[in-house]
């Protein structure tokens, strides 16, 4: 950063970088490619009743809880949003997400579109949503089946969700479709790159630019 700018020109409100698509478009791989080269953007983890996959890590993938408590978060109004996916219920933990973008951090979203939907009645203008579309229902079909955490009977039942999930494209701010995944990161950063300077977001700039105007 040049020493001649002044850091109140940089300060901002985080925005929420939401990711939805269909089970196996690639919303995890994008996740992890982001957040492996960008220190500014953590991820919202969610509280989730379905059973845990071969290698996930409660507390790092999901919060994996029992129905009871999941309940309980939800009386105690500690999610800012939940829905029920494939006969699971998902929901986004309140605390850590109103933390971050009051402190101006970015924070990533796996979500599908009811809550994506929730979370734009909410808080419309943090929002930034990205929906990732498969290639082909056939490498859809593959990459379920290669990733192979799920039984046959679950990536059917995936599958068989798929059209339901894309039915919601046109309600996303961004459409991106993960063919190359190489091309696929590019385009995603590329929109995290131009919604990061977005005026709105950038609380610091009226004194910044009164500054600047009182030295002409
Ligand atoms: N509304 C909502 N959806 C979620 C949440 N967490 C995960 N999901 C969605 O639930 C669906 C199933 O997720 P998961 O069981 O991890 O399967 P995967 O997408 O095949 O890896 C995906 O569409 C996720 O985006 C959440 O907190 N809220
Ligand atoms: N562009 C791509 N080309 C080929 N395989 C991919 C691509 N993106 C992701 N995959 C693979 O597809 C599978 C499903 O991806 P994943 O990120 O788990 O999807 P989601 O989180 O949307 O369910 C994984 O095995 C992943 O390695």
């Amino acid at each position: 950063m040049s020493p001649e700018v002044e850091t109140e020109a940089l300060t901002r409100r985080g925005l929420m970088l939401v990711l939805s698509s269909p089970s196996g478009a690639g919303k995890t791989t994008i996740s992890r490619a982001l957040l492996k080269e960008d220190d500014n953007l953590v991820m919202s983890v969610s509280a989730t009743t379905r059973p845990r996959r071969p290698g996930e890590q409660d507390g790092k993938d999901y919060f994996f809880v029992e129905p009871v408590d999941f309940n309980l978060m939800i009386n105690r109004d500690e999610l800012l949003e939940h829905a029920k996916v494939f006969s699971h219920y998902y929901g986004t933990p309140r605390g850590p997400v109103e933390d971050a973008l009051s402190e101006g951090q970015d924070i990533l979203f796996d979500i599908d579109w009811q809550g994506t939907q929730q979370l734009a009645h909410k808080a419309r203008t943090d929002l930034v949503s990205v929906f990732i579309l498969p290639p082909s229902t056939e490498a859809l079909e593959k990459r379920l089946k290669t990733r192979a955490q799920d039984p046959a009977e679950v990536i059917d039942q995936r599958m068989s969700k798929a059209a339901e999930e894309i039915s919601h494209w046109s309600e996303y701010d961004y459409v991106v479709i993960n063919d190359d995944l190489d091309r696929c990161l590019a385009e995603v950063k590329a929109i995290l790159t131009a919604e990061r300077v977005r005026r709105t977001r950038r609380t610091g700039l009226i004194q910044f630019v009164s500054r600047l105007r009182e030295g002409y």
